[in-house]
């Protein structure tokens, strides 16, 4: 293993802004599953063999990934993404565990969409890991116009990671309907609330959901044409169907794959989670105006 060296994995939309930010104070390898033009990109084992990994593979693939392509050789790591997997109803930390000692895994959360991050533009990311040292080595790397917090609340940055995304297509969907500005930001506090108690059956931290992991970015991605989940909303509320609007999107919206995750868990833990209902509801079909009366109407 090269000592003190960086790479990232997965060179999409936030891989390479993160791979962007960290090539400003010291040289950050990149890679990915298709080749790509990009200063410092690298094979996988190259990659492999840096002290220093941020992953930003999409949630759902992550597992195989590892199982087909992960050698731990003492790597320290970032997890970039923002999902809970659909199939298993497992959260990334639980996943990751499985390869890799907790000590070694910390998670990027906040309001950052990659868009401003590769323009440079200041922004404020909370890094979450069980170990402070992880913290303390990993923030060095990161440039100035990224300031970065540190917290112990992995399950409360990760569920605000997972979730907001599930909230950001029902703001979507609101804003696409025509509903109002009122009954927008009703949703976005309500789903707030929503997702700080499901979070905190699984042990979250309050105070997570109001700072920059929870409210911080939920208030970014649920208001901004900026953001692939919301834009999956702007389609729902159209009448596309989701496979024509993610064939359109050609990224990522994790949002889809997890609010069936959410329902699975909210299912089976007895949580009440109304808002990732009705989403994973018009996902499947049900008519986007009369989930949002159903959320909305004091009737109901
Ligand atoms: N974009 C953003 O603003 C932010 C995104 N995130 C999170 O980061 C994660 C990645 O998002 P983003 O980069 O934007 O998504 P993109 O859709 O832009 O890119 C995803 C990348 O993942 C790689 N990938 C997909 N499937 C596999 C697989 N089976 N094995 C290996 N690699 C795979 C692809 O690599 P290749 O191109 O080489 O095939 C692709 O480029 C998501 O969880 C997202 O929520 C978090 C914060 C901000
Ligand atoms: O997580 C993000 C910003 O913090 C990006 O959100 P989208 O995946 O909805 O674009």
């Amino acid at each position: 293993m090269t000592k003190n060296s960086i790479a990232v994995i997965g060179a999409g939309k936030w891989g390479q802004a993160l791979h962007f930010a960290l090539s400003q104070k010291q040289e950050c390898l990149i890679t990915s599953r298709t080749k790509k033009d990009i200063r410092n990109f690298v094979d996988l084992d190259t990659a492999l063999n840096c002290e220093y990994l941020v992953i930003a593979i999409p949630a759902q693939q992550i597992k195989q990934w590892l199982r087909d392509n992960f050698v731990y050789k003492n790597q320290k790591i970032l997890v970039a993404s923002k999902g809970i997997e659909a199939s298993s109803g497992q959260f990334l930390n639980e996943i990751y565990e499985e390869f890799v000692p907790s000590k070694n895994i910390g998670f990027i959360s906040g309001p950052s969409f990659a868009a401003e991050v590769i323009k440079g533009l200041p922004a404020a990311i909370v890094i979450n890991s069980k170990s402070k040292k992880l913290y303390n080595e990993f923030e060095p790397f990161f440039p100035n116009f990224l300031k970065v917090y540190y917290s112990k609340d992995v399950i409360g940055a990760e569920v605000s990671g997972a979730y907001k995304n599930v909230l950001a297509i029902a703001s979507g969907i609101c804003a696409g309907l025509n509903l109002g500005n009122n009954a927008r930001a009703s949703l976005i506090s309500r789903g707030l609330v929503e997702m700080q108690r499901f979070g905190k059956h699984f042990g979250a931290k309050k105070s997570s959901f109001i700072g920059l992991s929870g409210a911080g970015d939920l208030f970014l991605t649920a208001s901004s044409t900026l953001s692939r989940n919301y834009r999956v909303g702007l389609g729902l509320a159209q009448g596309k169907s989701i496979e024509e609007i993610l064939e359109e999107l050609g990224e990522v919206a994790e949002g889809v794959m997890t609010a069936e995750a959410i329902n699975k868990l909210s299912q089976k833990h007895q949580i009440y989670t109304p808002i990732a209902k009705e989403v994973k509801l018009i996902l499947d079909g049900k008519n986007p105006l009369d989930s949002l009366k159903d959320l909305l109407s004091s009737n109901q």
